[in-house]
Order: C-alpha cells, then structure tokens, then sequence
C-alpha cells in the first residue's frame, strides 16, 4: 500500500473499541465544529449502529467528553429499497438502536433519511437524495464532491462497504455522489448508496469490523488490496482511514497496529 496507510486498532473487547470510537468521534465532531458549526456524518447499516450507540450514548467521563448530538446532522451512507419501516432498512436499525435512545437533554440531529415510500424508482431515489446533498453541502455554489466531516462505515465479510460491492461496474462510477444499485450480491438487491469518490473525499473515514467472521476478509483487505471496496478506501484516503476492529477480525492480519492513545 503505497503513500500514506489506514490506522489499523485493535481492541481486546467490544467494550474498548466502543471508548475509542466515542474519543475518536469527538475529536471529529470539534474539528467540524471549528470548520463550520454543524458536524455532517453519513452512517452504514449493517453491525455498525451497535457499536456506534455503545460508543454515543455511554455516560460522559468530563467535561470534554461531550456528543454534542444538536449539532449533527446525520446523513445514510447506503440504504436498501425497503420501507422505513421494514426489518431490512438502515435507517430502522440506527433509529431503533441509537436515534430513539438519545435522552432529550443529549439535544437532537438533524436526520435526513433515505424515504422509499415517497419514489420507488432507485435512481429517482438516487438524484433525490443527492438533491439533499447538494441542498446541505453546495448551498447554490458549485461544489464537485461533498465533503463529509466523517463516515461511520461497516465492511462487509466480502469486503464491501456502503452498497459498494466487489468487481460492480459501480465503482466506477465518477460523476454521481449517489448512485442506485439494481443487483446487489447481498440481499436486498435494490439499494442506493453513496459513491466511491463522495467516500473518499471525507475529512475522516472510520470503519467498524469486529468478530472473528471478517478475519479472513480483512487479511484480503490489507495485505493483497485485491481492487475490494474497503481496500480502494484504504487506498485513495490513507492516513484519513481509521479501522476499528477487535482483535478476533484481525487475527493473523500482517499490518502494523497503532495504539490508540
Ligand atoms: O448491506 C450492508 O452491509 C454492510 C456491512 O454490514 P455488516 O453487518 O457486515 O457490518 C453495511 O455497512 C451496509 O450499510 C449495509 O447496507
């Protein structure tokens, strides 16, 4: 891997991947902030908004250690063509595991689903949800890419992130910042997502792989590239790639460790 690598943690446990992640957010959410007043992040379904609400709703150790959740706004990296409502809808998981638990004092996000009862058509969904981007990110300028303060994403035991999959002609995909997906190797088939390039234009890039069932996936990842989604993130963003993992997903991965600190 040329130029400048992910950080690649590994936690013992659930537990201190959940601390980190919390501390690592934090310091995103300042720096947005700082930037503009508003932290923009995009979030993955998945196994993802588990460990994401372990993280965001623990009780804050001081003064610092503050989500300050009435300055986000909280944007889908992909969703499936399914209602809000349905068991297989990202924006149900995190609603269920993280939106509906944030104690009223804790503020409240902006949230801009991803709405499938208003079009069913995917690429109508597609320009719509890019419509919203463009509403947030370009406000009436011209802005090529959206910059997102940070993304939250899973990776998948194929290697596919967002609804990004191996070898899909979507990958190639460079003028779009959301695009539609008809034929998704993983049900369901019809989903939308954001774009490798919108991906890779963040100011930070998390991942979230835990459990022994993505080891072998991950050594793929960082050791042969081999062209999947996750390691074309790795790729193009380097350093601004961070990998939070528990040691399970990552045994016999030959890459260095950072210490997270
Ligand atoms: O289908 C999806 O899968 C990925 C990975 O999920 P995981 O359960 O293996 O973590 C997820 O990031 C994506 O949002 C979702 O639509």
């Amino acid at each position: 891997m040329p130029g400048k690598q992910p950080n690649l943690f590994a936690f013992r446990e659930v537990n201190g991947l959940a601390t980190a992640l919390r501390s690592y957010i934090i310091t995103c959410q300042n720096a947005g902030l700082n930037r503009h007043d508003v932290f923009k992040v995009a979030v993955s379904g998945g196994s993802l908004p588990k460990t994401l609400a372990q993280a965001l709703l623990a009780e804050p150790k001081s003064d610092e250690d503050v989500i300050k959740f009435d300055k986000w706004e909280i944007f889908f990296a992909d969703e499936r063509a399914v209602p809000a409502d349905h068991p297989d809808s990202n924006y149900l998981l995190i609603k269920n595991e993280l939106l509906d638990k944030i104690p009223i004092h804790r503020g409240q996000p902006i949230v801009h689903p991803i709405d499938f009862e208003q079009l069913n058509d995917t690429q109508e969904l597609a320009d719509a949800y890019e419509g919203t981007l463009v509403a947030s990110f370009a406000k009436g300028d011209s802005v090529k890419l959206p910059i997102f303060d940070l993304l939250l994403l899973g990776a998948g035991p194929d290697g596919h992130t967002c609804s990004l999959f191996p070898g899909h002609p979507l990958l190639r995909e460079t003028d779009a910042w959301v695009a539609p997906i008809e034929d998704s190797p993983k049900p369901p088939p019809r989903r939308i997502t954001l774009t490798l390039p919108v991906v890779t234009h963040a100011v930070r890039i998390a991942f979230v792989a835990t459990g022994g069932g993505k080891k072998e996936i991950m050594r793929e990842i960082f050791e042969a590239g081999n062209g999947l989604p996750c390691a074309l993130i790795n790729e193009a963003a380097g350093d601004r790639v961070s990998w939070f993992t528990d040691e399970a997903a990552v045994e016999g991965v030959q890459f260095p460790r950072r210490s997270f600190l």
